[in-house]
């Protein structure tokens, strides 16, 4: 059977001097769209707080790809904590150490231990695009409506 791994996108990974020992960012299930990044450094991130978390790795992705940070659904959910970013953009030419960045919505301190999975990558094809300028646009039967110009929600 052809190895299933074949058809990744393979993306070069440089761990950095604290990301030594931790797991690298991996899919949980077979179908799993993001791998879930753990965090290379140990915080307490307070409410209302921001923080650039250290992942312990720099990437080389191919031309064409991005990696998008995401945040995962368990920590907002329970915790209040989220990307405010989402979805972050690494670019495929960015050789810095990837961040996560994180931030506590909830009332709580949020401990984060070094190798906790805080957010989760989603490496993703780019469309490239350019402008096309024009004078007049083509009309639609939207028009300009929008924000809600179709009907809004029930009761309001
Ligand atoms: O969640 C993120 C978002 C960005 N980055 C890194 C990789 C990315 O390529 C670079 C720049 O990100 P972005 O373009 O979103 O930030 P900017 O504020 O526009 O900064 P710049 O002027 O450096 O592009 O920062 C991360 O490590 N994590
Ligand atoms: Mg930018």
């Amino acid at each position: 059977m052809a190895d299933p791994l074949l058809s990744h996108v393979p993306v070069r990974l440089k761990r950095l001097p604290h990301g030594h020992g931790l797991p690298l960012p991996a899919y949980a299930t077979p179908g799993a769209a993001g791998m879930d990044v753990v965090s290379a450094e140990e915080l307490i991130l307070r409410p209302g707080a921001r923080h650039a978390v250290a992942t312990g790795f720099a990437v080389a992705i191919p031309p064409g790809y991005e990696i998008q940070v995401r945040p995962r659904s368990g920590l907002a959910l329970k915790h209040g904590i989220t990307v405010p970013n989402t979805p972050g953009t690494v670019d495929s030419d960015y050789r810095g150490e990837v961040k996560v960045i994180l931030i506590n919505h909830s009332p709580d301190n949020f401990p984060i231990q070094r190798g906790d999975r805080i957010a989760q990558l989603v490496v993703s094809p780019v469309t490239l695009a350019r402008w096309d300028e024009v004078e007049e646009l083509d009309e639609t039967m939207r028009g300009a409506g929008g924000f809600g110009s179709t009907g809004g929600h029930a009761g309001l």
